[in-house]
């Protein structure tokens, strides 16, 4: 997995690789440089007009060095060093020389008064002003040049992180004094701060551009912060034996569904079937009988007495997980069938949607709940769950608390989909798109998660794994057709190409 650092790991790192490598700072500046530049050159041609603004530390030898680079290459290329204390790193002032030496060069390096160009709409401004040392709210003339980049309309280019951005914490920074790129290329690895619903508009589409900082460094600095990628399923799924048969892959028990509901427990269901499992039970309230016999054909059903909701628990097996929430409706029997089942069933198990809104207005379940379960909040039912925040940073502290706390997992539903662990590692999952924003996707989730326990993985590895092939699957259909026209269904339907994807 691709460790996420903080500011402070990040440089440190960067001393590390200087120091084994060995390179020194300004051939890791050039190094830097020209992975941008060869990213940049494909996608503009020589005819773009680019603006380069850099500060005085090493984002700004970074800009610098690329300002050189495309000029050498026969862009047109304006460039502007910020330097009011007139104090520049070693690797700036380095690359200043550099440029400075080439020949056609629009070079001005700004100590006091700024007169910003006129830039025209279709250029392209580079940002390397702040990277990753950004060390206080912007202020005074940089906040003014911010501004003023935030008022053209040419396309935004932010080397490393916008900047203004902090790399981890931005609940307290001003929003006005940060740059709004278009893209964000970024070197090694993402910062937090990507992670953040409300940082989107400042970092606009994000890449990593990988600059060899040192492999056994990355391995001795230690952070909570990882985003799963495609390389790292191959190294936690495993396939499936050819002796094997349905006792396999478990037997487990979905509780799901009311009156008006039974789309959910539907579902999930037929999601946990489609990830492996071997054998499912389905209870469901006594009106949801023909349904779930009917939509599910290969689940077995169990019948509550109540008509309308699922009241009982019934565990006529041992069985190997038990998933809980989709569609059960709020009802005041709700509370005492979830503390039953958490008496009787001490093994991990899933719980979600309505079971969580349950615990949450009986909060004294939360301590009952079977230890390494999987709790799956999307940001309303987590807000139930500890205290009211529209933060996402704070969200995801409240998530890591509530795992850390009860000795669970706790995925916090969103774009970039949180798994928090009881361990404090918190996992960012990086497939899915803008279509999976619609009414059954977290159903089909969950049934995922059932289907994966059920095989045998372990809560850690399923809940990796459910969340990255639940967003592949819809990455799968919406290469085919559309965000737009995305269902639950189509997810389901598409989790089999997805185990595919992942083996080939
Ligand atoms: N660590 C790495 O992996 C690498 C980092 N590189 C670049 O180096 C950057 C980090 O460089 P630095 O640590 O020199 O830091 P920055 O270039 O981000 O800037 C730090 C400078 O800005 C000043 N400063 C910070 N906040 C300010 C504020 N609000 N107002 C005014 N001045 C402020 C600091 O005092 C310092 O002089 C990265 O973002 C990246 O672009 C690359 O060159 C090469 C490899
Ligand atoms: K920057």
């Amino acid at each position: 997995m691709t460790p996420i650092f903080t500011g402070s790991n990040i440089s440190e790192l960067d001393k590390y690789t200087i120091k084994n490598e060995p390179i020194d700072g300004t051939d890791l500046v050039e190094r830097a440089a020209s992975t941008f530049v060869n990213i940049f050159k494909r996608k503009y041609n020589k005819q773009t007009k680019i603006y380069v603004f850099a500060g005085s530390g090493n984002n700004g030898a970074d800009a610098l060095a690329i300002a050189r680079m495309l000029l050498n290459d026969g862009y047109i290329v304006e460039s502007y060093l910020f330097n009011p204390s007139n104090k520049l790193s070693i690797e700036c002032e380095e690359h200043k020389t550099r440029l400075m030496h080439c020949p056609i060069n629009r070079f001005t390096m700004i100590t006091s008064t700024f007169n910003p160009p006129i830039i025209e709409d279709n250029s392209i401004i580079i940002d390397g002003i702040f990277g990753t040392g950004l060390n206080r709210q912007v202020e005074g003339g940089f906040a003014a040049l911010i501004k003023f980049i935030n008022s053209v309309s040419a396309t935004v280019i932010a080397i490393d992180i916008p900047s203004g951005l902090f790399s981890e914490s931005n609940m307290n920074n001003n929003p006005d004094t940060i740059v709004k790129a278009n893209y964000t290329y970024t070197f090694e690895f993402p910062k937090l701060a990507f992670f953040f619903r409300e940082n989107e508009k400042f970092i606009g589409k994000w890449k990593i551009l990988p600059i060899g900082l040192s492999e056994k460094g990355k391995r001795e600095i230690k952070t909570e912060y990882f985003l799963v990628e495609d390389k790292d399923m191959s190294a936690i799924s495993t396939e499936r034996s050819k002796f094997s048969h349905k006792g396999t892959f478990g037997h487990s028990l979905i509780i799901a569904g009311s009156k008006g509901m039974m789309g959910a427990a539907c579902l999930s269901a037929k999601a946990a079937i489609k990830t492996g499992l071997g054998k499912l039970t389905l209870h469901v309230p006594s009106c949801g009988y023909t349904i779930a016999q009917t939509v599910v054909p290969e689940a077995m059903c169990q019948v509550d007495t109540d008509e309308l909701f699922n009241t009982e628990i019934n565990l006529d097996k041992d069985y190997t997980t038990i998933g809980v929430g989709p569609g059960l409706g709020n009802y005041p029997e709700g509370a005492r069938m979830l503390e039953t089942l958490f008496e009787k069933y001490r093994k991990p198990m899933v719980i979600d949607a309505d079971a969580l809104n349950i615990i949450a207005n009986n909060r004294d379940l939360l301590r009952k709940i079977p230890k390494d379960s999987i709790l799956t909040p999307h940001p309303g039912e987590l807000e139930r769950l500890t205290t009211f925040s529209t933060n996402s940073e704070e969200q995801i502290i409240q998530a890591q608390n509530l795992a850390y706390k009860y000795n669970i997992y706790v995925i916090l539903k969103g774009a970039y989909s949180a798994t928090c662990m009881p361990s404090g590692h918190v996992t960012f999952n990086s497939t899915g798109n803008p279509g999976m924003a619609t009414g059954g996707s977290g159903d089909v989730l969950f049934g995922m998660l059932v289907g994966l326990l059920s095989c045998g993985y372990n809560p850690s590895t399923a809940a990796i794994m459910a969340n990255y092939i639940h967003g592949l699957a819809g990455d799968i259909y919406v290469a085919k057709e559309s965000e737009e026209s995305l269902s639950a269904s189509d997810i389901i339907d598409h989790i089999g190409l997805a185990f595919r994807q992942l083996r080939d």
